[in-house]
């Protein structure tokens, strides 16, 4: 018997195993195409084919705002990435899970998750809040008798947790995070340069502008002609098209803020407010926390895959897995 821990992410997958580390991290799209045999793609082999097929083959996300809208494609997505991952050995010896589930995930949406896993053959699955896994992958430890604030950014949701001692003392949840962004910039581009981009293309933009800064070069078709075209875009023009969205993100961890005790306070100014998650990513949302907040925040080092990395860890942590888990 294996257990691994596994965050099915609303942009991304990562299965990451206790002595190995991240043995999958691929994005959470699935391609199926019918005919004589049914075929079945995930990850980056899917990805690739986005956009290339013809009407008999499907793409489709199994989650959207970080849970799982449509349980039969989310079983057969599981069954695939387990498949990936255990190989052949699948077959005999069954996997069991840490997965990550948001923590304003409602008991509906949290038993889909579960009974997604369990259909697709996983033996036992324990589903642990992102946000406290995130924590244990960056090193701290959840049980401590002090307060921890944890900020994650992902793709459909942003969550926010200050925990202690084993309980979640107030926690935050809004739809105001990477997928939001990618909205953002498209709309941009259409409104600013009449320039028409699909998700993809949008979410290209916006994470080239982020790492490379300067100015990226927007390919599209022009929205009167439907020709393509080219257009240089600056950083600050994609900076300032995210801001609402970044003060989504500040006004909800300010709100989080505002609901803790003194004493816990105190914890967070002296730790600090820790930052993870793809969106985390985006230039300027630290500042713009640290400003609004007066506090301390931190990037932590691997933001796309320490969640999982915690999900892992939790398989030898059942003192976590009993306080925060279900
Ligand atoms: N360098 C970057 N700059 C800006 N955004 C980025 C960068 N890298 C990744 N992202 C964004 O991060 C998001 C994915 O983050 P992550 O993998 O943590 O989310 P997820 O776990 O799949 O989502 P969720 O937890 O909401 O279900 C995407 O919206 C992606 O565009």
């Amino acid at each position: 018997m294996v257990d691994v821990g596994v965050d099915l992410g609303t942009a991304n997958t990562v299965v990451c195993h206790p002595r190995d580390g991240v043995i999958f991290d691929e994005p959470s799209v699935m391609l199926l195409r019918r005919g004589a045999r049914r075929e079945v793609l995930v990850g980056h082999e899917a990805a690739s084919l986005e956009g290339r097929t013809s009407p008999r083959a499907r793409s489709r996300r199994p989650l959207r705002g970080g849970v799982i809208t449509d349980l039969e494609a989310a079983r057969t997505y599981v069954r695939a990435v387990a498949e990936r991952v255990a190989g052949r050995q699948w077959r005999w010896r069954r996997l069991g899970a840490v997965m990550g589930v948001p923590l304003g995930a409602t008991p509906l949406e949290r038993r889909a998750l579960t009974e997604a896993a369990e259909e697709a053959g996983m033996s036992h699955v324990t589903l642990l809040p992102e946000p406290i896994a995130g924590a244990l992958g960056c090193g701290l430890d959840p049980m401590e008798r002090r307060v921890h604030l944890v900020v994650d950014v992902g793709g459909g949701t942003a969550e926010i947790a200050a925990f202690c001692w084993g309980e979640v003392l107030v926690a935050r949840s809004t739809r105001q995070a990477g997928d939001e962004m990618t909205t953002a910039v498209r709309w941009h581009l259409r409104e600013a340069h009449d320039l028409v981009v699909d998700e993809r293309g949008a979410e290209d933009i916006k994470i080239r502008a982020s790492v490379d800064g300067g100015e990226v070069v927007a390919g599209g078709s022009d929205a009167r002609t439907g020709r393509p075209r080219l257009v240089p875009v600056s950083a600050e023009e994609i900076d300032e098209a995210l801001r609402p969205v970044v003060r989504g993100v500040v006004t909800a961890l300010t709100s989080c803020l505002e609901e803790l005790p003194p004493q816990a306070t105190q914890d967070v100014l002296a730790g600090g407010v820790l930052l993870l998650g793809g969106g985390s990513l985006v230039p300027g949302l630290r500042g713009d926390l640290e400003k609004a907040l007066g506090f301390p925040v931190k990037h932590v080092d691997r933001p796309l895959t320490c969640v999982a990395e915690g999900l892992a860890a939790a398989v030898a942590a059942p003192a976590v897995r009993r306080s925060y888990g279900s």
